[in-house]
């Protein structure tokens, strides 16, 4: 069984912070692959910000180079927007490989505001990784109040594929300061060099347009 992360994102423009977190995960967790599933549309995030899906693609693609990293807008073509969804989806698709679902210490504190957060947490195990700013147990967080019970240690962490979901492991990384909305405030028009209108999927082959 292949043994894939994956990252969902918004990647609005992908960063090298993506990259080293992927890295990271990859060895903490014993990884095969990570894939970065290129959101068409954050459901709780406002679109007006939004690069088009081939350029943030097209970025993701870039800063994945040579690294056992798979950017992909899978969820294009699967029609799905909500990680239940595509996580069901891609769980049946690809019936031969491990999943592990990677996620930011931001992403757990709003986690609970996800559509059907608990089931999410019963088709895989969650890793998350410490971001700068974010504590990681989050106190006060609805979802950590119910995913607390569940957390694994983390020297224990090459072991994932042997828990049973639900399944937390907190993954601590060297603080990684980089982040999409630093670069959209350095160079709001950072898109422009992506000027492509269609982009072959790494993943899918098809052509995203
Ligand atoms: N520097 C980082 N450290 C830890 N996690 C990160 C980092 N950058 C991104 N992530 C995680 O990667 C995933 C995708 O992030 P996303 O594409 O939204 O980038 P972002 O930098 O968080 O963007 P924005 O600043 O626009 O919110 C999320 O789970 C996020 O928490
Ligand atoms: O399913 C949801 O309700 C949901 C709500 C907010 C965010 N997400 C997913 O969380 C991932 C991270 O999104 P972002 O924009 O913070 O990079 C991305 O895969 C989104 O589709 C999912």
């Amino acid at each position: 069984m292949a043994r894939i992360g994956i990252l969902g994102g918004s990647f609005n423009p992908a960063h090298g912070g993506h990259r080293a977190i992927s890295l990271f995960a990859q060895d903490a967790l014993g990884l095969d692959e990570v894939w970065w599933l290129v959101s068409p549309g954050n459901p709780l995030k406002p679109a007006q910000d939004m690069a088009p899906l081939p350029a943030r693609l097209a970025s993701a693609r870039r800063q994945a180079r040579r690294a056992p990293i798979r950017a992909t807008a899978i969820e294009a073509q699967l029609g799905t927007r909500y990680t239940v969804d595509t996580l069901r989806a891609l769980v049946r698709r690809y019936p031969k490989h491990d999943f592990v679902w990677l996620m930011g210490g931001d992403n757990l504190r709003q986690f609970g505001a996800w559509r059907d957060w608990r089931g999410i947490a019963r088709i895989m195990t969650i890793a998350v990784i410490a971001r700068p700013g974010y504590a990681m147990r989050a106190n006060g967080s609805l979802a950590m109040a119910w995913l607390r019970r569940f957390v694994r240690p983390a020297c224990q962490s090459r072991h994932w594929t042997d828990w049973r979901p639900p399944a937390l492991v907190l993954l601590r990384f060297r603080p990684d300061p980089r982040s999409a909305t630093l670069l959209r405030q350095a160079d709001p028009l950072w898109h422009r060099e992506f000027t492509t209108l269609r982009v072959r999927d790494p993943l899918t082959r098809a052509l995203i347009i």
